[in-house]
């Protein structure tokens, strides 16, 4: 029933992202996660034409959440393709209720990454494609997100010291991947869930892309992914400016010697040298002195509440963040303390 291998444009562009980005280097161990959806049948199918190319030894991966009825006939429909494809098949199946999508994901991510550890490989690779960019990105806008949330799906990042995610597909939209998968005729998984417009995800998928295809513009998934690739670069670069500020700031800042935190980590900004700084970064600095020393993603109120201490009186505070830590001036600095009974100086 699986048509042999015939080489198409869509092999070709992978084949030459590939060399272009350096994402998937040759001679590699790749576990591929395969859910049996159009994307993924798709992506193990290019890999699989690709393989002697790039001489890469394959697995596929999937990851049963025994969320639907027919999760385990799903499973079974995956490995029947991996045997066919004489492919080595993993599979982890979910031990307790995963009660959201957010749960389930990171379930999905700690297992697949399990599965990789236990058998050497050093790269999972998903079925991404620039019509999901283009969802998340459409989902973070919503959300108020900045550019960070926008530029939404990265090519690569790392999930520890030395396993890579890599999403090699995001080129491709849904409609690529699903002609493809029907030339080829690979058999797909129809998952029930992905209809069910109770998910904002598939609201955005089937109500607001359509849309905004037939109203503004029908390429509006591929302008979109491209929105969220100009702004990665973007953000990479004003992460690596900001991180460069916080260690100058840091530096300046001494007296930690004066705060009862019992932390090693600086907990004092010197504002001089932030206070010349464009707005961006001084956000940037201010988000990423939070996340190191209180280990909490602040919001954009807190962030702001920071941020307006560089140009405050002496002895302006913010509010309590959670677990109790205030940021308060003095004079030069801005310090950050855990326990808010007690004054910021001790006498
Ligand atoms: N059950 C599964 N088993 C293995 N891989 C999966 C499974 N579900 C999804 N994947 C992988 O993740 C990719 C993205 O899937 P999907 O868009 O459904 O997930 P998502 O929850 O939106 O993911 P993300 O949070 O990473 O954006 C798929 O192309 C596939 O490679």
């Amino acid at each position: 029933m699986l048509k042999s291998s015939s080489w198409s444009s869509l092999h070709a562009q992978l084949h030459i992202t590939l060399r272009q980005r350096q994402l998937l280097p040759r001679s590699q161990r790749l576990l591929v996660a395969v859910s049996g959806g159009q994307d993924s049948l798709c992506l193990a199918k290019l890999l699989l034409d690709l393989q002697l190319k790039w001489n890469w030894h394959l697995g596929i991966a999937h990851c049963d959440h025994r969320w639907r009825s027919d999760s385990e006939a799903n499973a079974n429909h995956v490995e029947a393709l991996a045997k066919i494809w004489q492919l080595p098949f993993y599979k982890q199946t979910a031990d307790r209720l995963l009660n959201s999508e957010a749960a389930a994901r990171e379930w999905r991510y700690r297992a697949l990454s399990a599965i990789a550890e236990q058998n050497d490989f050093h790269y999972i690779v998903t079925g991404h494609t620039a019509s999901d960019r283009a969802e998340t990105l459409l989902y973070n806008l919503i959300r108020g997100s900045g550019a960070d949330g926008l530029q939404s799906l990265t090519w690569q990042r790392p999930l520890t010291d030395y396993l890579q995610l890599v999403r090699p597909l995001l080129q491709f939209t849904r409609a690529q991947t699903g002609q493809f998968c029907q030339e080829m005729q690979l058999p797909i998984w129809e998952d029930s869930t992905n209809q069910d417009l109770k998910y904002a995800r598939n609201r955005i998928r089937h109500n607001i892309i359509p849309y905004l295809q037939q109203n503004f513009n029908p390429q509006v998934e591929q302008a979109l992914a491209q929105t969220a690739e100009l702004l990665q670069a973007e953000v990479e670069y004003l992460e690596d400016a900001a991180r460069q500020l916080l260690l100058q700031a840091l530096e300046g800042g001494s007296g930690v010697e004066d705060l009862d935190l019992q932390s090693s980590i600086p907990n004092c900004l010197n504002r001089i040298v932030l206070r010349t700084a464009p707005l961006a970064l001084q956000r940037r600095v201010m988000r990423q002195f939070i996340q190191q020393t209180l280990a909490i993603a602040p919001s954009f109120d807190q962030v702001e509440k920071l941020t307006a201490l560089i140009a405050a009186p002496n002895r302006s505070r913010t509010d309590p963040f959670p677990g109790g830590a205030i940021a308060q001036v003095d004079r030069d600095r801005i310090c950050l303390k855990v326990n808010t009974k007690n004054d910021l100086h001790p006498k």
